[in-house]
């Protein structure tokens, strides 16, 4: 008798969801953040999945000019959207999300307006953030170059002031000056705010923001000077190939005086230059405000990549029970359990410290506003380093999800080779990681160094101020434990550097074990803010022990794949590293029956998710099938190309085997 295997995996998902332990509804608000988050994010979903223009099952076969043309068509319509539908800025960044297509509305939104906010006068945001809200103008961030991302200070397009007009001259003077990457330059934007060196009066005054027209606002054609272009095709199909990143030349291209971002700084009618009383760190501000944003944004990559891979977990099934019972759900192995539900912890932890990153951020904004720039420091830290560890692991784990569901994770149907594709420069954009760990290995150098003549540090770095206690003891308590290692391991690289004949010297010496203690400096804050917050009075049935499981396994994880700096470091025992382990798997035990249900709390719509494999219906393998259908190589029964090169190739076999 033929067993319908389809209706036996949808029962399968059923029965989870039936045998979880807490309120999936309650989960999804302690996710989304409040009641209000979860609505808004369900009707804006629920647009976005019934409307065919933002259908996105066909991308990956779609050659990059269709793709581009769509990524057009999608970024009108969700602004027709916008506007028809009145939406608030917060329905339309949701409504964006989940288009989910790269454009270069995001650098448009993302970058060019904040760089106006951050570094423009109120002046300047009166004149251009009106054309910029309406469209009326699309705009670009154009920092990286050629050949300097990372070094920011490298960058070679230069911006001299030329007194007799009253105005700047942008100029490419080299190739490697060519600016290179910039999301939307290459074919959408008209505007860019441009980085160049500043030189009046024969002095160079280093990097600044410009504003510069690129393109005719008639006919969208480069305006005189300007070279412009695509820089090619990108990793993955699909993926981040819907983008336009850019090349830019400038051949002595004149702008007005007031289109220098002049909020930091000024150069006069007579060509003086002035330095304002804000520190000139802020030229860096949109860098910051994205990086924060970004770490937001690694939590929904990870919670996708998770609820696709625990879903399909729970409905594939290898290899019979010892009794030749039922075969068993690979959930239930004790091997993918290890492997996916760190994952599942990681995907809340990101949520978690990306709320407080946002929180952070705001303070932050706010005290700038009253010239209060205490918390720069912290900030620059906290946004570069999350940014740094929280992109890192994603990528890591959207891989392993892929590995996670077999043969079928590598199908672009499964959804995940596209997640990863366009998720990957996620480590590289807005900072290459390794660099902006460096940056956050400096501020511990410093703040150590800082230690000894009695000031004590603030903020995520507050615990190095108990140095006394951390360096001595034998840690019982976890986060004691986390503290331990990142402290001792900082203090041990500043001892290292100090013995250098310079500090510069020692610093590149010593730089991938500051790499190391950076990144337990960054675990230390993502364990303490998940601990934080299942502190916090969390309503529903069970929810809170999920979330105190949920944080338990991050931090034992953490503990364990690092066992290593945690033992160098005496932070812990070996006996005390191997409890650790124990406990994992007795935890990993308890997150089993309410696995599915920890990823339903998401709340990803089909469409969202983009996955045969995760549906939430578990029909995976008719889907699967009917998919398969869909290829464009499946369009004809005999392939295009027989005639020429199959045929001929097997008559001339037939021919050789009648000799
Ligand atoms: C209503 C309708 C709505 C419609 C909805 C649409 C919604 C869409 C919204 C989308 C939102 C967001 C999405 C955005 C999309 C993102 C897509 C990706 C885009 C990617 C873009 C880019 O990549 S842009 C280019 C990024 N480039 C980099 O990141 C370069 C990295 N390098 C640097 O940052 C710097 O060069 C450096 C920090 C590494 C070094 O700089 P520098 O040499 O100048 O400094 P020092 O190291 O000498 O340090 C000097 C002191 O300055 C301190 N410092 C350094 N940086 C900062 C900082 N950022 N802030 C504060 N302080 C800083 C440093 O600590 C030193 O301090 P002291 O020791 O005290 O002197
Ligand atoms: C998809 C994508 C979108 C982008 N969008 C934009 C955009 O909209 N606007 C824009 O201006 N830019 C954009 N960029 C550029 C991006 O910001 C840079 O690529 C990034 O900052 C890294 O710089 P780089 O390419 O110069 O890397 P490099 O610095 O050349 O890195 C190469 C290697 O050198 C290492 N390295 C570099 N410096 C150091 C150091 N001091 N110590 C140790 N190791 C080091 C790095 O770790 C890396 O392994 C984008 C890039 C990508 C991939």
């Amino acid at each position: 008798m033929a067993v319908d295997h389809a209706a036996a995996e949808v029962d399968h998902l059923a029965a989870e969801r039936a045998a979880a332990r807490f309120d999936v509804e309650a989960m999804k608000i302690a996710w989304a953040g409040s009641r209000h988050a979860v609505d808004v994010a369900d009707r804006m979903a629920r647009l976005v999945a019934s409307d065919p223009v933002f259908r996105k099952d066909n991308r990956t076969m779609l050659s990059r000019k269709d793709l581009f043309k769509d990524t057009l068509r999608k970024a009108a319509h969700a602004w027709k959207r916008i506007v028809e539908l009145r939406l608030t800025e917060e329905e339309a960044s949701l409504l964006r999300q989940y288009v989910d297509q790269p454009g270069y509305v995001d650098l448009h939104w993302g970058m060019f307006v904040p760089a106006i906010k951050g570094q423009g006068t109120e002046e300047q945001q009166k004149k251009w953030l009106p054309l910029a809200y309406k469209f009326q103008i699309i705009g670009c961030y154009a920092q990286t170059e050629l050949g300097h991302g990372s070094n920011v200070q490298g960058l070679e397009t230069t911006a001299t002031f030329d007194p007799m007009t009253d105005e700047f001259v942008i100029h490419s003077p080299t190739l490697t000056s060519s600016k290179w990457w910039p999301g939307g330059l290459g074919k959408a934007s008209t505007h860019a705010v441009v980085y160049a060196r500043l030189i009046t009066e024969g002095k160079d005054y280093g990097i600044h923001g410009f504003i510069v027209q690129l393109r005719s606002l008639e006919d969208h054609s480069p305006l005189p000077g300007v070279t412009l272009g695509d820089i090619g095709g990108k990793f993955g199909s699909g993926a981040y190939n819907s983008m336009d990143n850019g090349v830019l030349r400038f051949d002595h291209v004149r702008i007005p005086r007031d289109q220098m971002l002049m909020r930091l700084s000024q150069v006069t009618r007579e060509g003086k230059y002035v330095q304002s009383d804000v520190p000139k760190q802020l030229l860096y501000g949109t860098m910051v405000y994205v990086r924060q944003s970004i770490v937001a944004d690694a939590s929904k990559a990870l919670s996708r990549a998770v609820c696709i891979a625990v879903r399909y977990s729970a409905i594939r099934k290898q290899f019979g029970s010892q009794d030749g019972g039922p075969e068993t759900q690979v959930l239930n192995y004790r091997t993918q359990q290890s492997r996916l539900f760190p994952l599942l912890a990681s995907a809340y932890a990101f949520r978690f410290v990306g709320d407080w990153l946002n929180w952070l951020y705001t303070d932050v904004t706010q005290k700038l506003e009253v010239k209060d720039y205490s918390t720069l420091q912290e900030a620059h830290a906290c946004t570069a380093g999350l940014k740094a560890v929280t992109t890192s692991a994603t990528a890591d784990a959207i891989e392993e999800c892929r590995k996670l569901c077999g043969g079928h994770g590598y199908l672009n149907s499964s959804g995940l080779p596209e997640l990863f594709a366009v998720y990957v420069p996620a480590c590289t954009y807005e900072g290459d990681n390794v660099v902006l760990l460096l940056q956050v290995a400096r501020i511990l150098m410093k703040t150590v160094s800082q230690l000894t003549s009695g000031k004590q540090p603030v903020g995520t770095m507050a615990y190095m101020g108990k140095v006394q206690h951390l360096m001595q003891s034998k840690c019982a308590v976890k986060t004691e434990a986390f503290e331990a290692r990142a402290l001792r391991m900082a203090v041990n690289c500043a001892q290292n550097i100090g013995q250098a004949s310079n500090q510069e010297e020692g610093f590149y010496e010593r730089s991938p074990d500051l790499l190391e203690a950076a990144v337990a400096h960054i675990q230390l804050i993502i364990v303490t803010k998940f601990i934080e917050k299942v502190h916090q009075d969390i309503p529903g049935h069970g929810v809170k022990e999920q979330l105190q499981n949920l944080c338990n396994v991050y931090a034992l994880y953490t503990l364990h794949k690092h066992l290593g700096d945690f033992l160098a470091t005496g932070s812990l025992t070996p006996k005390q590293g191997a409890l650790a382990n124990e406990q994992l798997g007795k935890l990993y035990a308890q997150v089993r029956p309410n696995a599915v249900a920890l990823v339903d709390a998401f709340n990803y719509t089909d469409h969202y998710l983009g996955s045969v494999l995760g549906r939430y219906d578990g029909n995976v393998y008719p889907a699967l099938y009917e998919e398969a259908w869909k290829d464009p190589l499946n369009e004809t029964v005999v392939p295009e190309g027989y005639h020429e090169y199959l045929r001929p190739l097997l008559k001339q076999q037939l021919k050789l085997s009648r000799l």
